[in-house]
Formats: structure tokens, sequence, C-alpha cells
């Protein structure tokens, strides 16, 4: 029997549109049990309706139209953007959304890095035994004690000496700020303290800075793969491929430094106990990747290999890139809004200040042992957090299967997005959110009131790992600038005249500015 071109050609036309048809049918019925959100397109979903280079602003937007619960198809990727606190905990704390979806760039990331996922964007067991061990051995440190705190007070004094070196001369804290926290991790993760001048050091900072920020071209990368073959990509391709390689050399060379130096028994960094769990010998595949021995000590192949199987010691490089990435951009971030909020508000900066004199003096730089009576200092670094909102959308999480949340159908693999910086900048939890003002987090006898809202280290299973440090960190640095300087805009400038917008990206930085550190008299 033979068909003539017309009969082929209508009868594959006529499939292609049925066929479209009932995905386009099937996809109405999916999305009915979705939450509600903004008009979906095919192929590119929401993406057309949202501001590419605000997505903060977009969700804040779709949030006030939305409600508590809403969709955003971005391309195939689906993400499910939660705007109330009570709801996150909800979410967060369900065993269903502990996974991190993974995407093109995370991807490339875990090629590079043979084959493994660090801390941040690992899963199952992985994720779960290494989560621990880091929390352990945190708190075995003393992080948010006294041992770790000296530390932190150590890099402060640096800090300050490098402040009183402007001579109150207008100055960009970025790079003497960032290295100061920088010093601070290292040193708990691998013992390190860089100096400040340092080039691959600074390299390594900018290369961080980098991997937190959010371009078109990132975007398009991550949501539509494929497009990695546009020629208009070649240059964004090749930054990411670069900024990796180097993040990755720099700490594969502190590994194996450390192994090489390593003596059994050294416990005083986090490499040092991941050493010390290898040559333990417990843990099969450990020994497996350095050899019977390490350091010329025999390691054990005894025990059961199925306990804490993850522990390659392949791992360990990204998951000391993921804290130093975690750990340094975030602080340093949280402290430049502090800073630049003392000098937009300096009523608040006076009485922070009066504080730390009547009650801490100004020959001591406080750490959080040592328990002093601080609440209005306590409720402004509350302010600043809340404030500041430096990871403004949290860190994705996704769903591990399908399954149904707040009434509505969650498909297997979409993403769930912590709308943090619109809840903390939300009138119905705040009293005028755009106001700086640290008494909203004290009683009415100036005592310290619980900030049920103010979760930007997020809630739940995934809660940020360094939070302790952080806080620590924070209150150190924060109490020592302010007991030592006063912080005034340079001549000339005006409060009106400093932007308030966040800068777009993973953590959300004040726009570049200076400030004069003027030492204060005794
Ligand atoms: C002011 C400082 C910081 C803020 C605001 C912050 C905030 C956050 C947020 C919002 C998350 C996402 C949690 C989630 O997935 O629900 C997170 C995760 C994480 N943070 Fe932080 N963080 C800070 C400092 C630190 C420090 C100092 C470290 C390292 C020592 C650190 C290490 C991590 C890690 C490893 C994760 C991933 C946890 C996981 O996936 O299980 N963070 N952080």
């Amino acid at each position: 029997m033979a068909f003539d071109n017309a009969t082929v050609t209508g009868s594959i036309v006529l499939l292609l549109l049925s066929t479209l048809g009932y995905w386009l049918y099937r996809r109405k019925v999916a999305r009915r049990k979705l939450p509600p959100g903004p008009p979906c397109l095919p192929f590119v979903g929401t993406l057309l309706s949202a501001d590419l280079n605000d997505f903060v602003g977009t969700f804040a937007t779709w949030a006030k139209r939305y409600g508590s619960v809403f969709t955003s198809q971005l391309g195939p990727f689906t993400a499910i953007v939660l705007n109330d606190p009570a709801v996150i905990k909800e979410a967060f704390s369900k065993e269903v959304f502990i996974p991190r979806p993974q995407f093109w760039s995370i991807d490339q990331r875990r090629i590079l890095n043979n084959n493994t996922r660090g801390i941040v964007f690992a899963d199952g067991e992985t994720w779960k035994e290494h989560r621990r061990f880091i929390l352990q051995t945190f708190r075995d440190f003393g992080v948010g004690k006294s041992g770790m705190e000296e530390k932190i007070v150590e890099e402060t004094r640096h800090f300050i000496r490098a402040l009183r070196a402007s001579q109150s001369r207008p100055l960009d804290n970025k790079v003497p700020l960032s290295t100061t926290v920088a010093n601070v991790i290292a040193k708990i993760l691998s013992g390190a303290r860089y100096e400040e001048t340092d080039p691959i050091f600074l390299q390594y900072l900018a290369d961080v800075s980098e991997t937190f920020s959010v371009s078109l071209d990132k975007i398009i990368l991550d949501v539509f793969p494929w497009a990695k073959y546009f020629p208009t990509l070649n240059g964004t391709k090749t930054k990411l491929f670069a900024t990796q390689r180097r993040l990755k050399e720099f700490m594969q060379a502190i590994c194996e430094d450390h192994r090489k130096n390593w003596v059994p028994g050294k416990n005083e960094d986090l490499l040092d106990t991941y050493l010390t769990a290898i040559q333990s010998g417990q843990y099969k595949s450990f020994s497996s990747t350095f050899g019977s021995t390490l350091n010329g000590v025999p390691c054990g192949r005894s025990l059961d290999p199925s306990i804490f199987f993850s522990f390659q010691a392949t791992e360990i490089p990204l998951i000391l890139e993921d804290l130093f990435e975690a750990g340094y951009e975030t602080t340093t971030t949280t402290l430049r809004w502090g800073f630049l909020m003392m000098c937009l508000n300096p009523e608040v900066q006076a009485k922070v200040q009066k504080e730390l004199d009547d009650v801490v003096g100004r020959d001591v730089i406080p750490k959080p042992s040592d328990k002093y009576h601080l609440p209005y200092f306590e409720a402004t670094l509350q302010e600043v957090h809340r404030f500041g909102s430096i990871v403004p959308l949290g860190v994705d999480h996704c769903a591990a299967e399908d399954t149904t949340f707040a009434g509505y159908s969650i498909p297997k693999g979409a993403w769930l997005t912590a709308n943090l910086r619109f809840i903390h900048h939300n009138d119905a939890w705040w009293d005028q959110p755009d106001k700086f003002d640290p008494s909203r987090f004290l009683g009415p006898e100036g005592e310290r009131r619980a900030a049920e809202y103010l979760i930007p280290f997020s809630v739940g299973k995934r809660r940020c790992v360094g939070e302790a440090l952080a806080k620590a960190e924070l209150y150190t640095i924060f109490a020592g600038v302010l007991q030592n300087f006063s912080l005034q805009l340079p001549p000339g400038v005006t409060a009106s005249s400093v932007s308030l917008l966040p800068t777009t990206g993973i953590t959300a930085d004040t726009k570049p500015h200076e400030i004069c550190y003027i030492p204060r008299g005794k």
C-alpha cells in the first residue's frame, strides 16, 4: 500500500500535535496539585516573568501575591518557594526534604573533584556521616568555647592593627576583614595562618567570592545545560572551570602537606582529626586511599567496612573547600553590614559602645564564653543578621521522592527554597522592617527576647554547621572594633547617598563602600 507525501506529513503533524496536547494536559493536571504560582509557559516556565538579575526581589513580589508557598518553574526545574518561618521549619525538619538539588555547575565540580560532593552538596549516608563528624570535631575543639575563642581574639587584634594603620582615612574593609575571618577558619580546618598580602591566599579569597556570584550566563548554564555548546557562553565556562580548578589545587595542596607532615596523635585541627580517623583503621576505605600505611603507621583494615564507608580520603579536600567557602564569605558579609549600619545609625553605635565600656571596658576583647551581660550589643548583632539577611534564599533543598506538603503535591526532584530575606523584611513578623532597630529584640526592661522569626542560619536537618563558630566570630570581631574605633562615613558622604540595596548572589553583600575608623580616646 502506498502513501502519498501529504498523508505522511499530515500523520506526523497529527502525531506531534496529539503528543504535545497530551503533554500539556498532563502538565496542567500535575500543576493543578502544585502550590500556586505565576503563569507557566512551556519550556521556559516562569523565567520570562522573573527579573533574572534579581531573583530575591522577584520571589518577594511573588510571595506577596501567592502566599506562604508558591511554585516557580525554572525551565525544567520546579522550585517550591517557602515564605513563612513556620512553613520552613516544618519542611526542613522532614527527612524527604534533606537532599540538595544537583545542577550543571555542581555536577562539573563533582567531576573535577574525583566524583566527590563535599558537604554542602552531598546527600545520603556520605553527608550524614561527614556532617556528624564535623559537628563533633567542632564541639571537641570547643567552637563557641574559650580555646577556639582565643584564636578569634588573636585575629581580631590583627584586624584592629590593620584598621589603625588606615589612620582614620576612608577604607574599604573587604580585604582586611576577609583575611581576618578566613584566617580563623583556616586555623580550625588546617592550622594555617596566611599573611594579608600573600598573593595565593588573596587569589583564593577572590575565587571564593567569584563562586558566590550569580550571573545570567551562570543561570542559563544551570537551567539549560545544553546551552554550554553556545560559543557566547565559552567565556563564562572557561572562567568557572579555571576558578574551580584553582580552588581544588589550593585545598589539595593543604591536604597533601598535612598528610606528609602529620604525626600520629596530633589532633589540633579538622584535618588532623580526619587523619586520626583514617589511621585508626576503623574505616577500610580510608586506608585504601592512603595505602596500607599512613606516614609509616599501618592502617588497620579489620573493622566492618560498612560502618563509615563514606569516609574516603578523597572526600576531604572538597569538604575543606566547602567549609572554607561557607565559613568565610558569610561571616565577612555579615560584619560588613554590621559596620555599615553603625555608620548609618550613630545612636545605636553610641549605645553599643557605652554598654561595652560599662560592662567590659576597653582593655579586654570580649568572647561569648565570658558571659558578659550585653543585651543591647547582642540585640544589635541579631538586628544585623535580620537586616543584612546575607543568605537571602538559603541553600536549596530538594524532594527525595513524590510527596505532599502543606496540602500540595511536591514532585520528586522539586527544589525547596527558603525565602529568608523576604521573611526578615516582612511586616507580618516585624514592626517597620526597613528600620534598623535592635530594640525589637529586647523586652520592656531591656532584657533579651526570643527571636522566633529570625532564621539566618536556616532551620532543621541541614541547618548551618558553622553557626556556633560564626556567632563567636561576629561577637568578638564586632565588639573589638567598636571598643577601639568610632565608625563614620567618609567626609562628604551622606547617609542618604548610601545604597542599602544588597548585591545579588548566593550571599547578599553591601554595595562597595568606605568607612573611616577613628580611634576612640581613652
Ligand atoms: C553569618 C554566618 C553564616 C550564615 C548566615 C550561614 C547561613 C547558612 C545557611 C542559610 C545555610 C543553609 C542551611 C540549609 O540548607 O537549610 C548554611 C549551610 C551551611 N553552612 Fe553556614 N552560615 C554562616 C556561617 C558558616 C560558617 C562559619 C561555616 C563553617 C564553619 C558554615 C558552614 C556551613 C555548611 C557546611 C553548610 C551546609 C550544611 C549542610 O548541607 O548540611 N556556615 N549556612
